[in-house]
This record gives structure tokens, sequence and C-alpha cells, in this order.
């Protein structure tokens, strides 16, 4: 079998991305075991996506074990003193809890049901961290049952509740998330770091001081740092250098003030990745060495020692390793497009709908020798917003049965689908060394009818 490597797609490093800051160069979307056979057949790990389409249906979701490890390492030896936990939010599921366990990063968790997933997969709950600006009582009391290694406090009310489930002969170890007063990231839905949105406590405005002197005030609960988190899909490095020397300010100031010295300094994730080649990324290499140099050199100025960072990458881990495939059920032309509608859509991938996110799909499965036309791959739901991908050049001669592949597939997709016009969520299947494994089943309509209980 002769196998060609996909345009841009080959193991000659280019995935270590772009410098930081945004010089964007040629870059692979594709994982890098992706290959392509002269026919056109796409396969990933040594896996072709066909076969996979063939075995599971359509949609199906692949998930590229090696370069979820990838990441994992490259994460790992670029933070080698840091504490790198993995945003559950971005996909969860079993088989992925016990690759990362295995990676060995932690886990950032927010609510009671990605937790239990978490540790009843093996976990260690030590090595996880529960976020959300909106506990409910399960998830604290799941937290604190579960033994979870750290809890971010979010919110002024947080703090009483909290105390109060530790009980006063408990104890628990607590960040706090404080808003530095930072906009960055892709869309203005996932920026986090400014003051005036529902997450953290506001350096800016005080809140976040006064929220220090009452959790110091709880004997149960024992604040190790202070936590940032300042968006999604964030590029470039400077955001992260300035919010770093603002908290560093305030942990000076926390000294002052109460003669503690916080040990700890969460930075968060968001780290940036590239949904089409070209796109710039965020180098977790040169992002951590210029955190590390700024950490040196802020502690330094305000006399303090140098706190153990914490980092929460959640897209940058699964992202790039996730491949979206779809058979195209209907095609359509406009004078001014032509319209391919696909069986999945806005129920398996919103990040079009919700932020304008464009993808880069192609054909798998055989080769076209068309001209390529200006496309619109849509969705199979029931509104005109259902697009997945607006005007992408893609072969003419597309038809119903044809496969379509949409790379970087892997966080905020399944982990964010719905089960809108009752369509079934999709199956994600797992490839390594050319075989695949059933990571999780498609969602049935036995399943969904389970659910409704009846009149
Ligand atoms: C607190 C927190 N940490 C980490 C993440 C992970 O973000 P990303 O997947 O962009 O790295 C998020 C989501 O944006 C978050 O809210
Ligand atoms: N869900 C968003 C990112 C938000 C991350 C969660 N805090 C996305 O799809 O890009």
């Amino acid at each position: 079998m002769t196998v060609t490597e996909l345009p841009g797609s080959g193991t000659e490093e280019p995935r270590a991305g772009t410098g930081a800051d945004g010089a964007a160069e040629e870059y692979s979307v594709w994982p890098a075991t992706t290959t392509e056979e002269p026919g056109g057949r796409v396969l990933i790990a040594g896996v072709p996506l066909d076969d996979i389409a063939d075995a599971h249906g359509t949609p199906v979701y692949v998930l590229d074990e090696a370069e979820i490890r990838y990441r994992c390492r490259t994460y790992r030896s670029a933070f080698p003193d840091a504490d790198v936990h993995y945003a559950a939010k971005a996909f969860l599921c079993r088989g992925l809890v016990r690759l990362v366990d295995e990676e060995g990063l932690g886990l950032d968790v927010c609510s009671a049901g990605e937790l239990e997933l978490a540790v009843t997969a093996g976990f260690p709950p030590e090595r996880i961290l529960l976020h959300g600006n909106a506990k409910s009582p399960a998830d604290l009391d799941t937290a604190l049952r579960l033994g979870v290694g750290r809890i971010v406090i979010d919110s002024a009310s947080e703090i009483a509740r909290l105390a109060a489930a530790v009980g006063p002969r408990g104890h628990q170890k607590v960040m706090l998330r404080v808003t530095p007063g930072v906009g960055a990231g892709g869309h203005a839905k996932i920026r986090t770091g400014t003051d005036d949105q529902k997450f953290g406590l506001s350096l800016r405005d005080g809140h976040a001081q006064h929220a220090v002197a009452r959790v110091l005030g709880q004997p149960q609960l024992e604040l190790t740092g202070l936590h940032c988190h300042l968006g999604s899909q964030i590029t470039g490095t400077k955001p992260y250098l300035t919010a770093l020397r603002r908290l560093v300010g305030l942990t000076a100031r926390i000294r002052d003030a109460h003669g503690v010295v916080l040990p700890e300094l969460d930075l968060g994730g968001g780290h940036g990745i590239a949904y089409r080649p070209g796109d710039p990324v965020l180098d977790p290499t040169a992002l951590a060495r210029r955190l590390r140099a700024a950490l040196a050199e802020s502690c330094a100025a305000a006399r303090l020692p140098v706190p153990r960072l914490l980092v929460e990458p959640g897209r940058a881990v699964v992202g790039p390793a996730g491949v979206a495939v779809y058979r195209v059920l209907a095609v359509k032309t406009t004078p001014g497009r032509a319209f391919v509608a696909v069986d999945g859509g806005m129920s398996d991938n919103p990040r079009p709908a919700l932020y304008g996110v464009r993808y880069a799909p192609r054909l798998i499965g055989r080769r076209s020798s068309a001209p390529t036309a200006r496309t619109t791959v849509a969705g199979r739901h029931c509104e005109a917003g259902d697009i997945l991908a607006e005007d992408v050049a893609l072969p003419a001669d597309l038809r119903p049965g044809d496969l379509l592949a949409v790379p970087v597939a892997g966080a905020y997709h399944l982990s964010m689908a719905s089960s809108y016009n009752l369509v079934g969520r999709p199956p994600v299947v797992a490839v390594r060394d050319g075989a695949a494994r059933l990571l999780v089943r498609r969602e049935t309509l036995e399943d969904l009818r389970a659910r409704d209980v009846g009149l």
C-alpha cells in the first residue's frame, strides 16, 4: 500500500507550532499520524477513517491517542516544575481519564458529574481541582466526600458555604479565583479575565483582597494560592505575563497584610490552537519559558519565594487529536454557492454557531479530480444557522454518500453536544497503532426515550 502524507501533516515537527505572540506559519491541523493513500483514503494512526465510518456509522469522532499523549508530554516537559491540570470540560470520558492519569497530568473539573466520572475511573482525587462560579450543594459535597486536592473559590458567597460544608474539624485546601482585569481570548463570549463578568473576584475593586481576608479567617480552609483564567483560545503570551505580575503583586500585599506567603499560583488555561492551516497557536514551551522568567523577576522584586505554578490547558491537549467524520446526505446549489448537508451539525459541534469559528473540512475516502467550488457545509438541524463551515473550497462533485472529515474536533464539540432534534450524540473511537477502540458509544433513541417518563 502506498501511503503519502497529507500536505503539511508530516512528522517533521511543525506541530510544535509558531513562536508565541502569533507569527502565523503553515501549520498542520491534522494529527501527526495522519496519512493518505493515493486513492484518497485518509488514515489516522494507520486506521482508515472510512473503515471507522462503516463500522460505527456517522457522524463519528476519532481521537488519535498518540497525539494526546504527545501533547501531554509536551506540557510536562515545558512545565517540569509546575502542575499541569487537563481541563476536563474540553472533553471527558473514562478512556481519556486513564490516559491523562498515565501521562502524569492533574485534572480540572467543574461539576460533581465530571468529578465522579474521573474518580470512579481511577483518577487520584488529590490531583483534581474543582472549579465553578455556581457550585451546587452536590458539587461541594461530592468534592469533600471524594477528597479533591483543591477547591477554587469563585465568589465571596461561596466562602461561608464551603467553610460550613467542611465543618469546624475538617480541612480543605482552596484557591481563590481572581479577575486580573485582562481581556484575552478568541471571542467575546470566552473572555473571562476582565472585571465585569460572572467569574472570579475583582482585583481592581478590592473584592479579591477582601475575600482573601475572609478565607484566611476560616481555620478549616487552607488558602494555597491565587487563580485566574483569562479566557480561551489565546494566541499570545502577553496577557499571561500581565496577569502573572498582577497576581504576584496581590500575593505580596497578602504577605504584607496578613503575614501569609501563598505557595501556589494558578494561571488557568486558554492556550490557543490552529483550526485551519496558518492560524496562530500558543506554543506551550515558549509560554512556559516566558512565565518562568517573569515569575522569577516579579517574585525577586517583591521579595517573595517563587510559588509553584499550575496551568490548566484543555483545548490544547485534546483539540488537535480529534477528527469528526460526517456523511453527506444532500447537495444543492444556489446561484452563489454550493451547499453540502451532512448527518451531524450544531448538535455535535455548536462552535461555529456560538463563536463563528471556521473549520477546514475535507473529502475523505475517495479522490476527486473535479475543480473546487465555494461550498458551505451545513448540518442537518432545523436552523438556518446550523452551518459547520462556510465558504470552504471543496471538490465540485460532492454527492450524497461521500465522507467529509473535520480536523481539530477534539475539544468543546462533544462536551457541549446536545440532543437537538433527537438525533443522538455520536460515538468516540480511539485509534492507535493500526487499531480502533470504541471509547463512547452512540446515543440511541432508546437512551433518549429512557429519560422521557411519559404523561
Ligand atoms: C477555569 C478554567 N480553566 C481551564 C480552562 C480550559 O481552557 P482551554 O480549554 O481554553 O485551555 C477553562 C475554560 O476556558 C476554564 O474555565
Ligand atoms: N467552549 C468554548 C471555550 C470555553 C472554555 C470553557 N471555559 C469553545 O468551544 O471554544
